[in-house]
């Protein structure tokens, strides 16, 4: 059985506010077509549109070999972040999945909670000098300055670190037009803007190879085992060699960019949404539970998934959950509506941790909860970045007041690459009265 089929004419109605704003006009069109839907996009491109978790569960989980990423995330972002893993596919992928997996696990990530530690006091203390500052802004900073510590723990340059911000920033910005509006991608290129944004990608890749030279030289030694270090020392089981110059900073890159606005933006809406909920914000103070504290960040994320939706595309015919899924069609898994479904969660949206507690979790659908994908290719970043906002918020709390300035404002979810808050939310962040910082 097919999924319904959207008539074209339909999507064309919606094409203006579909690009604008996608959340809720795919939200409409499956609270009216069911939770599977067909639909023509950009012309020939046919997708099967999901907010069903068994679709995702098989597609990324139990038949995960007959699908691919799509062109999108591999052509479209690779041409700007290069091919390291959340960009690679096939065989390739897995060998290089396979040699960095190691430095990911939980023991390993243990010896870096203290430079992660170090960068967040840094970061608060900064911010607590500052007066006000946009939220975002703030968890962006921080969480751009622990990735760049966690690869580099002997140092980066200020001025570096700074540039290679920028410049991840305006890619990001810039590789969704292209992905959203493919009819730009002539015109994008007409008047300049690929190539610029293409020699941004080149000139980060200088500065990571300038620094990993430094390394390999010797002129600098890590504090402790760090990410650049694990990717210098692993192995291939097959050859006994290392990567190559390319592929390494290639895996640099995907790191930066996968792992640094993903965790920024959890970040600022869990933040924002502690403002909104201060009985939840007191519970936290009051009595400090990491139990507890995990819930929180896993509701805000279940609310404001960073990666809200991500696609497959199908190698050989196949039927997931009884819908018929042909060989080439996309399956467009859209993380945020599963996460906002009613079939999965009571009062979807309301903003509830104690949902989020362990013995509940394991009485719903193991993938009604995906905000790091499933699979072999689910998040390889995901234990650090519980470690990083765990750590965050902790301090935060202990040490810090953070404050609205004026009428706490409401932003709603604007899906770039992630989910970003449509306006700023400026805080004053202050020492707590008898604490130091
Ligand atoms: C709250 C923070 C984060 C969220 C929500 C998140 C989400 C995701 C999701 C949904 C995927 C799977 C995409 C797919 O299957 O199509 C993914 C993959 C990936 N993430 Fe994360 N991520 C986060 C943080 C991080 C961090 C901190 C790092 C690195 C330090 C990282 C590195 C990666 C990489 C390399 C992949 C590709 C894995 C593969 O395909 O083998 N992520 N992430």
């Amino acid at each position: 059985m097919y999924a319904p089929r959207i008539p074209r004419q339909v999507t064309l109605r919606h094409l203006f506010r579909l690009v604008r704003r996608p959340i809720p006009v795919f939200t409409e069109l499956l609270d009216r077509y069911g939770d599977n839907f067909i639909q023509e996009v950009g012309g020939s491109r046919t997708t099967h549109f999901t907010r069903d978790a068994e679709v995702a569960r098989h597609v990324l989980q139990r038949n995960h070999r007959n699908y691919e990423k799509s062109e999108i995330q591999t052509g479209q972002m690779g041409k700007y972040l290069g091919l390291g893993l959340l960009t690679n596919s096939g065989d390739d992928w897995l060998r290089q999945r396979r040699l960095i997996q190691p430095g990911f696990h939980r023991q390993r990530l243990a010896a870096l909670t203290a430079e992660m530690q170090r960068v967040i006091e840094e970061e608060c203390a900064r911010a607590a000098n500052s007066g006000p500052v946009d939220l975002f802004s703030f968890t962006r900073q921080v969480a751009f300055r622990i990735i760049v510590r966690a690869l580099f723990t002997d140092g980066f340059g200020e001025e570096d670190t700074r540039r290679l911000h920028e410049i991840l920033d305006k890619l990001q910005a810039y590789i969704i037009y292209p992905i959203r509006l493919p009819f730009l991608r002539g015109p994008l290129r007409w008047i300049g803007q690929e190539q610029r944004h293409l020699a941004l990608a080149t000139e980060s890749r200088q500065l990571i190879s300038r620094h990993i030279r430094h390394r390999q030289q010797g002129t600098r030694v890590p504090a402790k085992d760090d990410l650049l270090q694990m990717l210098l020392d692993t192995r291939y089981e097959d050859t006994g060699e290392g990567m190559d110059e390319r592929q390494l900073i290639d895996e640099i890159l995907i790191l930066f960019a996968a792992g640094y606005e993903t965790s920024a933006n959890a970040l600022a809406w869990t933040i924002w949404l502690l403002l909104k909920h201060p009985n939840e914000l007191a519970r936290l103070r009051d009595t400090p539970d990491p139990t507890y504290l995990t819930q929180v960040i896993e509701e805000s994320m279940r609310l404001y998934p960073p990666a809200w939706i991500t696609d497959r595309v199908a190698l050989g015919p196949d039927e997931a959950a009884g819908f018929t899924l042909d060989p080439g069609v996309t399956i467009g898994i859209f993380i945020h509506g599963i996460h906002h479904s009613p079939r999965y969660y009571d009062a979807p949206e309301e903003f509830r941790p104690a949902r989020m507690h362990p013995d509940l979790k394991k009485e719903r659908h193991p993938f009604s909860f995906i905000p790091f994908g499933g699979g072999p290719r689910q998040c390889i970043g995901s234990h650090f970045a519980m470690l990083e906002m765990q750590l965050l918020l902790g301090h935060l709390l202990e040490h810090f007041d953070v404050e609205s300035v004026g009428k706490l404002p409401d932003p709603q979810p604007k899906p770039f690459v992630t989910l970003h808050q449509d306006r700023p939310v400026p805080i004053t962040i202050s020492p707590r009265k008898g604490k130091s910082i």
